[in-house]
């Protein structure tokens, strides 16, 4: 993307194809032979169901190619985590999936975009980044698209997780792995996306004080499959998180307990049961409802669900 001018950091629009990317670092050729395609070219926010269909199947294809060592999707970091979360669950290989972004325009003092795409192939040609899930490279960190999140609205370190840590890092073209992520993804996960044309439809709900119960009663009424409730603190059950959770049941509409605070885990609670309420792990609201798609997908049983929650 690029703005007015060097200092300006916001207001930018994305103008820049793949391959002016790419020509912009020639240190890439020694990197990798690369193969590219522009997939799509848009805004992060952009991003549908339908899209992350496409892009699944297209990554799952160029991976089952023995020439490919690995793959490399720029992404815009504002959903970034939600597609990397997806792709991790529905990507059925070993090998390297890298995703980078920027969170400084290309036309910025100190773009951050250069350096992040340089390391982001290099870890998508390595075989130290086999057998991790997706991956994402950001500000020479190395994350688990399990675990991370964008943090913050402006800062180049803005991807971090949290509780869980990074993966590793690079500097000066080398890389350091130090842990590896506990939970299933890629080739032991149980989602396959194979020939699936559309998604449960999921909503996000978020919890305050002095909530209603329309937005259930909306979200309801729309056709909803799933509902993932931002709740606050430890997935707290309000009289709206109650309210709402009723009018799911009646429905046959799964719900599923986040929590609004960006990190920690969801304790189960005694009311899950009687609601039938999934707890969401540590997931985030954005990420719980990547899972809960995909779960739903398989079953609209909320026991079932809840082990997929406890799993991936
Ligand atoms: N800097 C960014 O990557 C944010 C951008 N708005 C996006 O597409 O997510």
């Amino acid at each position: 993307a690029t703005a007015g001018s060097a200092t300006t950091l916001n207001d930018y629009t994305v103008t820049q194809s793949i391959d002016t990317l790419l020509t912009a670092i020639p240190e890439l050729n020694a990197v990798a032979r690369l193969r590219c395609s522009q997939v799509f070219n848009v805004e992060s926010h952009a991003i549908t169901n339908k899209m992350l269909l496409k892009l699944a199947g297209r990554i799952n294809k160029e991976l089952s190619d023995p020439a490919v060592d690995g793959v490399v999707i720029t992404h815009g970091t504002d959903t970034l985590e939600e597609t990397a979360y997806f792709l991790n669950l529905t990507i059925k290989s070993h090998k390297p999936v890298v995703m980078v972004g920027a969170m400084r325009p290309s036309s910025a003092l100190s773009a951050d975009g250069p350096l992040n795409l340089f390391n982001a192939v290099l870890l998508a040609a390595s075989k130290k980044a086999h057998g991790h899930g997706v991956l994402v490279l950001m500000n020479d960190q190395i994350s688990a698209a399990r675990y991370t999140s964008k943090t913050h609205s402006t800062q180049p370190d803005s991807f971090r997780s949290h509780d869980q840590g990074y993966l590793g890092q690079i500097h000066n073209g080398k890389i350091h792995i130090f842990q590896t992520p506990t939970t299933r993804h890629t080739t032991q996960s149980e989602f396959d996306v194979t020939g699936v044309k559309s998604l449960p439809s999921v909503d996000i709900i978020y919890d305050h004080q002095n909530a209603g119960l329309h937005l259930y009663e909306a979200s309801i009424k729309a056709g909803v499959q799933g509902i993932v409730i931002a709740a606050t603190g430890n997935g707290s059950i309000s009289t709206s998180v109650k309210k709402g959770a009723h009018l799911a049941l009646k429905g046959n509409v799964v719900c599923v307990r986040s929590t609004r605070v960006g990190s920690g885990v969801v304790s189960e609670s005694k009311t899950d049961n009687k609601l039938r309420l999934v707890s969401g792990n540590s997931l985030n609201p954005q990420k719980a409802r990547i899972l809960l798609m995909l779960a739903l997908h398989n079953t609209r049983d909320p026991q079932s669900i809840q082990s997929y929650f406890d799993r991936y």
